[in-house]
């Protein structure tokens, strides 16, 4: 970026010496770059980030075509986005949405769960560790506006949201799937969907790999509100006009005092939770089901 163009930016973007860095590193014209409008707008490959029109709140989109696997580039993006927002005390919400059109995120990269070496394993179970802590725990409201599938990781993801809007379109399926695939969720995962459906729910959609449309995600509690896809971002922008009406720190301390013993669960055991997910997925019979399952995603279309 030439000098004058840097000294034609407002100053509060050169006090953000990132969001100006990014917006050189991926060759983007001023606009692009982050200020448009005297509003910040930052992107990485995967995952965009620009602000609502609603003070304090951000919109980030994963756009991971087609289908946002959440593949190890997008879970550390992810993870990257999010802590940029809360170091950036303008920011106070986060709606967390999907760029690629009719699905939010199709869950884990199949690709990372196969043919890799242990040491990949390893590194890609350690991101989706962080992603899941780091968003759970968030100090920002986060409010999904799910445009789209949601299975498995997608469902996860969404899962670590304070609050869940999702698009009435009966092909917009969600749930945690993984039996269906022939692996297993682990425990972490089975606790955000059970800290958010209950325990019997849990033990059905859970163990039958549920994949709920709408009406029906909305009456186990998978959802907090169902609305036409036209009106599915006003809905989240009211919604967090609601939620940033609480004071933060008092809302802050009641997240951490409902959500930080679910982490700790993880927290106390990661390195054999990695473990345990690296011989779960090595194993030849597990290996097999995920190429089966990958091989007929692929056959669909023929
Ligand atoms: C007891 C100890 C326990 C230890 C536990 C240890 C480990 C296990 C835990 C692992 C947890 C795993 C979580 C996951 O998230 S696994 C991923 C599960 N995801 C799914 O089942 C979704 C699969 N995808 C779909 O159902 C559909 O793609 C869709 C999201 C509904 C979108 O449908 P559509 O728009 O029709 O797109 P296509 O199906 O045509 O897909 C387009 C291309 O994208 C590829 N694809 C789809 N999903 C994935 C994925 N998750 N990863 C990688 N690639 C994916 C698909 O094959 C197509 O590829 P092509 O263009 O090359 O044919």
């Amino acid at each position: 970026m030439a000098l004058t163009a840097v000294l034609r930016l407002p100053a509060r973007a050169l006090l953000r010496p990132w969001a100006l860095l990014r917006g050189v590193a991926l060759g983007r014209t001023e606009a692009a770059a982050g200020i448009r409008n005297g509003a910040r707008r930052f992107g990485s490959q995967h995952v965009l980030v620009e602000p609502a029109a609603a003070a304090g709140v951000a919109v980030m989109k994963l756009r991971n075509p087609p289908v946002n696997s959440l593949s190890l580039e997008l879970l550390t993006e992810l993870v990257i986005s999010l802590e940029k927002l809360e170091n950036d005390k303008v920011f106070r919400g986060v709606i967390l949405t999907s760029d690629c059109p009719s699905v939010f995120s199709s869950g884990l990269d199949l690709r990372e769960l196969c043919g890799r070496n242990p040491a990949r394993y390893a590194e890609f179970w350690k991101a989706v560790q962080e992603m899941w802590l780091r968003f759970y725990l968030s100090n920002l409201v986060l409010v999904a506006a799910i445009n789209g599938a949601c299975p498995a990781g997608g469902c996860l993801l969404s899962l670590t949201c304070d609050y869940r809007v999702l698009a009435d379109n009966p092909k917009y399926l969600m749930g945690l799937n993984e039996t269906l695939l022939g692996i297993v969720a682990p425990f972490w995962f089975k606790d955000s969907i059970m800290n958010t459906i209950g325990h019997r729910a849990t033990e059905q959609a859970l163990q039958l790999g549920s994949l709920l449309p709408p009406a029906e995600a909305l009456q186990v509690g998978m959802v907090d509100q169902v609305v036409p896809e036209d009106q599915l971002l006003s809905t989240a922008l009211s919604v967090m006009a609601k939620w940033l009406a609480v004071p933060d720190h008092a809302r802050q301390l009641t997240k951490s005092m409902i959500r930080q013993a679910t982490a700790d669960r993880l927290l106390k055991q990661r390195d054999a939770d990695i473990q345990n997910f690296v011989s779960f997925i090595s194993k030849d019979a597990i290996q097999k089901s995920l190429q089966t399952y990958l091989e007929k995603l692929k056959q669909k279309k023929g």
